[in-house]
């Protein structure tokens, strides 16, 4: 059988097509210059006729006289050809058919498919109908508007059908062509306007003016740095000293002013494209490479021809107007800057040689980097010295300096020098303003990110929150937690829509994070039954924390079913509609849990909420569940091993003995910091000392305002619901423990004749638990089929009246 099918399939093929194709290249290069030529004689003969028709009208009827004389640019032969088919047949109209020619030529010549040719002829004479008709409509007999074909076939259809149907019947028919011949559908005409529609939305975003305060602003920002820097410099230091020849006497002294944002620069040099490869003139025979097609499956074709007709999936067209809290909400500070005070340079600079010297210390050079509250002395002790030695100076060098929060790293990895960071007398406030608008912020690429702050050379520090995974912050009271917190937390209102990311926050301090109430509908995520989506209360922690690990378990489930590794490359697949949404498929945002005082809860909690954090922590990575957890007391049985071992990345405010910062940091450090805002970065290796960017209640207030005063989801985000151990998941037979909404249920089920708890948990937005128990119950009430593996199960009752009649019987 399989042998006999495709020979009749075959030899129609063969005998169709091989007349056209036997012809020679020499005959193809005939005939298709004179199709090419005769298109282009015939769409000058139709040129001439509109100037000329109506001189050139007489002298038709003496056609075969040769001294009668045509205006026609192709003499008789043209005026001729041009009556024919513009006056006397289609009209304006029949300009496509010198189109037609030329491009039977051109495929003739370019060896095309005759088949294709064949398509543009027949849509070709179509169109030059319909056309006709069109203008028909519009003119009288003999005209050269719709010629004579486009007038007869008006009024007889005027005579029929009116001039109203005649209207229609022409729209029929372009519907028609349309349709046809471009596959217009309905639904593309819906969302080629949208996406007209949000390109222009988008045009208009993009040209907005806070765009270009933003640049303005740091362009303005970075000039008065850099002319504070002259000023300075010019004032105070009138000779550049040269650190590679250091004098023999005093130490060689190098101030590095860090250039203010470097990054913040804006390349405007249009990058050179390059070139493609120029042709090689010798080459006289050409290798012409078939394309090869990828073989897809069926499930990417359909989602290729979803794509087609609707585009990728956003997730951000609920909220499609959503705007981003603009930079002017943010507040800018006066004392903000870098201000280089000479004096206390040398000053210090100085103290540090002379305590060095007086334990017989010398000093090959030394260079200062200006930070925002720190100033790094770098120095490079003369040959022979002992490292350890110079580290061990540290309470020396400090009391000489007289100055708290010095700290010393001997040596500065990778670069060989010994580092001595001394706080400034006048610390700058790193405003989050300055932050947000760094270009590092605004066009990284990072899935999470959060400008936390800027480093000692005065750098905006970056970091992606997705990466981390998870970010413990300690620091004794009042050193700058909450402000970080808040930083972190602003960075990404300001960087990412409603519908990418979700907040899980837990304020056992209940004062800290109320701020962000306002924007539950947009941010905040919750459990399905309480009021509030900022948490509080010390059993509600317990029970979101379990939500959330069914959340992860739930999300597992979905990836592993669309064969994906993580986050990024599920909503990837998803957004290119190869994910079907009734398999229980949805776009997945990232869900950051802020915990801001985690002590509370160890000490409340213990274990209960230990458990469920560490197993977040451990695996929740790759599904987009990020933890951020902050701590006063970094002692061991609040920051356990567990806790640490799962928290690489980690946040240490200034903090008050040696002991909380080695808890924190495994090694010392966050002692020695200065408060306010000082902090060490460590993501598993080297210490980051960074100025936390300040972002004050005001401005949190004013962002949760602008963001919550527009259009939200109709609910916070709803996480699974979870049922305490008492709670139970047994199967309810009897009826009166049913669920409040077992009746809804059983009609979603059976409107769609569909019995899967996926589509319960979408229609009634219910936790994965619950859906499941309710099913149970279906089943239990006769209505849904047993279980059936991963085929949804069979529903026994075929309509809503036999459902009505199903639970009155069982009264
Ligand atoms: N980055 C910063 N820049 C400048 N000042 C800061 C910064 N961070 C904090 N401060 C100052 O320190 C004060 C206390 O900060 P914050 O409230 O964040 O401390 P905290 O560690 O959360 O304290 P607690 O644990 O008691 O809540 C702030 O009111 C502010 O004046």
């Amino acid at each position: 059988m399989a042998k006999n099918k495709p020979k009749p399939k075959k030899a129609p093929r063969k005998k169709f097509k091989m007349p056209s194709f036997k012809l020679s290249s020499q005959q193809k290069l005939v005939l298709g210059s004179f199709l090419v030529i005769s298109g282009l004689l015939i769409g000058i003969a139709f040129v001439s006729h509109l100037f000329n028709g109506q001189i050139d009208q007489s002298a038709l009827s003496e056609f075969t006289s040769r001294e009668v004389k045509t205006k026609n640019w192709l003499s008789k032969f043209g005026a001729w050809l041009s009556d024919l088919l513009i006056q006397r047949g289609f009209g304006l109209a029949s300009f496509i058919f010198s189109e037609l020619v030329l491009l039977s030529g051109v495929f003739v010549l370019m060896n095309l498919s005759l088949d294709k040719l064949r398509k543009h002829w027949f849509w070709g004479v179509y169109i030059i109908i319909w056309l006709s008709v069109l203008f028909g409509f519009f003119g009288n007999r003999n005209d050269i508007l719709g010629g004579t074909v486009g007038f007869e076939v008006n009024s007889y259809l005027q005579d029929y059908i009116g001039k109203t149907g005649t209207i229609l019947l022409l729209v029929f028919g372009l519907i028609i062509y349309l349709a046809i011949r471009f596959k217009v559908t309905f639904e593309s005409i819906v969302a080629f306007f949208k996406s007209a529609k949000k390109d222009i939305k988008d045009e208009l975003s993009s040209t907005d003016e806070e765009i270009v305060p933003i640049d303005n602003n740091l362009a303005e920002e970075a000039e008065e740095i850099k002319k504070a820097h002259e000023a300075s410099l010019e004032n105070n230091q009138p000779t550049k000293k040269e650190p590679e020849q250091p004098k023999t006497e005093t130490t060689a002294f190098e101030v590095n002013v860090s250039e203010p944002e470097p990054e913040s620069e804006i390349e405007l040099v249009p990058k050179s494209t390059p070139k493609p490869p120029q042709k090689d003139d010798d080459s006289e025979l050409e290798i012409k490479v078939e394309e090869v097609k990828e073989e897809l499956s069926e499930a990417d074709n359909l989602a290729n021809k979803l794509v087609e007709d609707f585009g990728q999936f956003d997730p951000t067209l609920e909220l499609g107007k959503f705007q981003y809290p603009p930079l002017e909400l943010l507040k800018k500070y006066d004392t903000e800057g870098i201000k280089i005070n000479q004096e206390e340079l040398e000053e210090n600079k100085n103290r540090i040689v002379d305590t060095l010297s007086n334990y017989k210390i010398g000093i090959a050079s030394i260079k200062a980097t200006i930070g925002p509250t720190v100033t790094l002395y770098e120095i490079v002790p003369e040959a022979g010295v002992r490292i350890s030695k110079i580290k061990n100076l540290e309470d020396d060098i400090a009391l000489s300096l007289s100055a708290l929060g010095i700290r010393i790293i001997a040596p500065i990895p990778g670069k060989g020098t010994i580092g001595i960071e001394v706080p400034n007398k006048d610390s700058t406030i790193v405003s989050m303003r300055s932050v947000i608008a760094s270009k590092k912020f605004q066009s990284s690429e990072m899935q999470l990110p959060v400008a936390l702050g800027k480093t000692i050379s005065n750098e905006t520090f970056v970091v992606d929150l997705a990466k981390m995974p998870h970010l413990l912050m300690a620091g004794a009271t009042g050193q700058g937690k909450s402000v970080g917190l808040n930083a972190v937390l602003t960075s990404l209102l300001y960087k990412k829509h409603p519908a990418e990311v979700k907040f899980v926050l837990v304020d056992p301090k209940k004062v800290e994070l109320t701020l962000f109430n306002k924007i539950e509908r947009h941010y905040l995520a919750k459990l399905p039954d309480s009021e509030d989506a900022i948490i509080t209360d010390n059993t509600k922690v317990i029970n979101t924390l379990n939500s959330l690990c069914i959340e992860m378990d739930n999300r597992y489930e979905l990836l592993k079913n669309a064969l994906c590794r993580n986050i990024a490359e599920y909503n990837v697949k998803f957004k290119a509609r190869k994910l079907n949404p009734n398999d229980g498929h949805q776009f997945l945002p990232y869900i950051v849990l802020v915990v801001d005082e985690f002590a509370d809860l160890i000490m409340t909690a213990g274990k209960e909420v230990e458990t469920p954090i560490a197993r977040l922590a451990q695996l929740a990575r790759a599904i987009g569940i990020h933890l951020i957890i902050a701590t006063q007391r970094p002692s061991v049985n609040v920051i356990t091993g567990i806790i640490k071992a799962n928290f690489p990345a980690r946040i240490a405010f200034r903090v008050t003995s040696k002991i909380d910062s080695r808890t924190i940091l495994d090694g010392s450090g966050a002692d020695q910091l200065i408060g306010r805002g000082d902090m060490l970065y460590t993501q598993g290796n080297d210490l980051i000392r960074v100025q936390c960017a300040f972002v004050d209640t005001p401005e949190v207030e004013k962002i949760t305002e602008f963001i919550g005063a527009q259009k939200a989801y109709p609910d916070a985000y709803l996480l699974p619901e979870y049922v305490g151990e008492e709670g139970g998941t047994s199967l309810d037979i009897d009826i009166s423990d049913r669920d409040k909404l077992f009746k809804d249920a059983a009609i979603v089920i059976v409107t769609a004749q569909q019995g899967s708890a996926s589509l319960l948990q979408r229609k009634l937005k219910l936790g994965y638990n619950r859906a499941g128990r309710i099913i149970d119950q279906l089943e239990a009430a006769g209505i849904v089929g047993p279980f059936e593996g991963s085929k949804a199960r069979q529903v026994l009752v075929p309509d809503l009246i036999a459902l009505d009649q199903h639970l009155e019987n069982e009264i």
